[in-house]
């Protein structure tokens, strides 16, 4: 199914975010637009700048061309290429309910632990933000977590922060056995590697899996794949990877890139298919202040509804 339109968005950020280097107060990305059967369909392409390797601008002119049946599917970046497929995909019916998400816990200790004390049910597990404090404080701040609510276990992001010895300290101080995983706790792959070596750190792959020439292959300590469908790029790629993780018994999230609630319904749908025993990391949505097109699938209210019209047509 061709594309119908291109149409271009920008949605503020209600909280503005902070990594690598760099702040966002803003999500600036594409639709593509699919009808089918009178009905609406769009598939979200919204690099992240500072993770995605390919630019707004790059795929704004790969899916020009491709709209205008100048180009084809496989020389797409991989946020257009997200949006091709997530769109097609989002075109079939969805029978089932969206999958819960893990709650996102970030920010100064007061601001986490008001975070989880935010959550309707008592979480069994939440993703911590680490590596953005000096490490003593993030040992306490992990007790402290983990004493306030006795059931949970989590899931670590340290976006390769930690010196080896960072990490080493903390992996010696946290209690491991309520710990699913870091994802990538040093700045380099072997630091990591010899971490669960030394430490058994169950360790999980996020940024080494955005690289072009990724392949999946199995690592001592390596539990968990975090796969970002926005930077992998197509569902193919995504497909392989997930079949190949799971046939060695390592287990694979899904995960979000701040997309609108558009592109969140797209890794939801993607999430119930490929990876049905594993809650995915979508606790994005209230980062961004109002819903593109359609409400968003998880019912949040109070979010204003964006309708296409607003949105600058491109194609
Ligand atoms: O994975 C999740 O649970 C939510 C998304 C998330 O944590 C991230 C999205 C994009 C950039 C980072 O801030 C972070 C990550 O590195 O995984
Ligand atoms: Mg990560």
């Amino acid at each position: 199914m061709h594309p119908s339109a291109l149409l271009h968005y920008r949605l503020p950020l209600d909280t503005p975010i902070r990594f690598a280097g760099q702040t966002l107060d803003q999500r600036e990305g594409l639709l593509l637009k699919f009808s089918l059967d009178g009905q609406l369909y769009y598939g979200d392409c919204c690099p992240l700048p500072g993770f995605s390797r390919d630019t707004l601008a790059q795929n704004q002119d790969s899916l020009l061309a491709y709209c205008q049946r100048e180009g084809d599917e496989a020389s797409l970046p991989p946020a257009a290429r997200f949006a091709l497929d997530s769109g097609r995909l989002l075109c079939q019916p969805q029978r089932r309910p969206p999958p819960s998400t893990v709650p996102l816990l970030a920010g100064s200790e007061k601001q986490v632990l008001a975070q989880l004390s935010a959550q309707l049910q008592p979480p069994r597990l939440a993703k911590l933000k680490v590596a953005r404090a000096p490490v003593e404080e993030e040992i306490n701040l992990v007790h402290r977590v983990l004493g306030q609510a006795p059931g949970l276990r989590l899931r670590l992001d340290a976006n390769r922060g930690w010196t080896y010895e960072q990490a080493a300290t903390f992996a010696a101080s946290v209690p491991l056995d309520r710990i699913d995983f870091v994802e990538e706790p040093c700045a380099t792959l072997e630091e990591s590697l010899a971490l669960y070596q030394q430490h058994r750190l169950p360790l999980a792959l996020d940024e080494t899996t955005q690289a072009q020439e990724y392949r999946y292959q199995p690592l001592p300590g390596v539990t968990a794949l975090v796969l970002k469908p926005t930077l992998i790029g197509g569902i193919d790629r995504l497909t392989d990877i997930v079949e190949a993780a799971h046939h060695d018994g390592v287990r694979c999230v899904l995960s979000s890139s701040f997309e609108s609630n558009l592109g969140l319904a797209a890794i939801a749908a993607l999430a119930r298919q490929l990876t049905p025993e594993q809650t995915p990391g979508l606790d994005t949505l209230e980062a961004t202040g109002a819903d593109l097109c359609q409400p968003n699938l998880w019912g949040v209210p109070g979010r204003p509804l964006i309708p296409e019209a607003q949105l600058e047509r491109l194609f």
